[in-house]
């Protein structure tokens, strides 16, 4: 197989995304699109490295030089390689099907992207521990925890020993699968997304580095206790879908107005990033709303309105059952 001898000598550094669905797509195409931004500007500066984000030194990041992309049907290996970019600046992605294990062989770095569900097909295959061992594993899945991705790794038929610390996997040679979590959101896509991480005690600063360049390059990270993982999928992972609900209502109530549902859209949603960024600057939610809710104007009876239904209860209860929900997701298995 031409992508396996990966991680070693003149080898590519090889990042494997273990599941490349709706997620790891957003993923897949946000980094494409870094790196392409990043290649044509080392070539308009002449072949000098371009400039990384604040923090991150070019030396100290082992970055991908190309990425294996892993699903389980043909019918999304066809629609992935359809849609990766031609350009010759894109770093060199494989669509694999039905090869898991030498795809995690070849890899330097892993990103798991299967549904909770899935977790025990992928990483539970027989000679997926030992493929993943001294990997870097960074796990995106809802509500599936460190200790739940290493029960799965040891049952794995290859190992000669299991046992687990909490954080990592010890594998028979001694060798061990760091595990990080960290969860993203669809707006990776355009690089967009807030990434929170959970780092596990046993993750080197090196894999600290690259989960942190990796997530920065496609937006936003923070860095979180694994206690407020569940709460913090829900806020960054789940509430584009919130807003999206939140959207979708006001073009309800624009088109009723007699207003084109396509161009209120852009309206809505330009509007929806003016107030984010105002906020992302430091504007607090109550000033904002004071600004601009005018003593005896408009504004103050839409949201009265808004307070009689309920909607500070109603959106809060939301992301309580939301948090709720995903803390359930790693006890669900196909
Ligand atoms: N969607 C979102 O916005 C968010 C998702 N997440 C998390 O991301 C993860 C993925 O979600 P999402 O992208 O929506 O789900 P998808 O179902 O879209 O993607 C899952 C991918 O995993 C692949 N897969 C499943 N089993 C295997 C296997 N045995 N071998 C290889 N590939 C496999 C599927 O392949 P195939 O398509 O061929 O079936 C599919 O491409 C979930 O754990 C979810 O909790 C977190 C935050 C936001
Ligand atoms: O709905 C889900 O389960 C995933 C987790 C966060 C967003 N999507």
């Amino acid at each position: 197989m031409a992508y396996v001898n990966g991680g070693a000598g003149n080898s590519p550094n090889t990042l494997t995304i273990l599941g490349c669905g709706t997620l790891g797509s957003a993923i897949l195409f946000g980094l494409l699109a870094c790196s392409a931004e990043e290649r044509s500007k080392k070539v308009e500066k002449g072949g000098q490295e371009a400039d990384l984000p604040n923090g991150f030194e070019h030396e100290e990041i082992q970055k991908p030089s190309r990425i294996l992309a892993c699903v389980r049907t043909e019918q999304s290996a066809e629609r992935l390689r359809r849609q990766l970019p031609a350009s010759e600046h894109a770093l060199p992605v494989k669509v694999i099907r039905g090869d898991n294990v030498r795809a995690v062989q070849a890899a330097d770095t892993v990103l798991l992207g299967c549904q909770p569900q899935d977790l025990d097909s992928c990483l539970g295959a027989p000679g997926m521990e030992r493929a993943l061992r001294g990997k870097l594993l960074i796990s995106i899945l809802a509500g599936v925890t460190i200790p739940q991705i290493e029960q799965v790794l040891a049952r794995g038929e290859t190992r000669a020993t299991a046992k687990t610390n909490g954080h990592v996997a010890t594998s028979g040679d001694g060798r061990t699968t760091s595990i990080i979590r960290a969860m993203p959101n669809t707006a990776s896509f355009v690089r967009a997304s807030t990434t929170v991480i959970t780092a596990c005690s046993i993750a080197t600063p090196a894999n600290l580095r690259l989960v942190d360049w990796l997530f920065t390059c496609i937006g936003t990270v923070t860095h979180i206790t694994a206690a407020q993982f569940d709460a913090c999928t829900a806020l960054c992972g789940s509430t584009p879908a919130f807003f999206a609900l939140f959207i979708e209502s006001l073009l309800d109530g624009a088109v009723a107005l007699g207003l084109k549902r396509s161009e209120a859209q852009v309206m809505a949603a330009q509007t929806m990033k003016g107030a984010a960024t105002l906020m992302l600057a430091g504007e607090q939610p109550d000033a904002l709303k004071e600004k601009v809710a005018t003593p005896g104007g408009s504004t103050i009876q839409g949201l009265l309105e808004l307070e009689r239904k309920a909607l500070r209860g109603v959106v809060a209860d939301a992301l309580i059952r939301c948090t709720a929900a995903a803390s359930t997701l790693g006890s669900k298995q196909a």
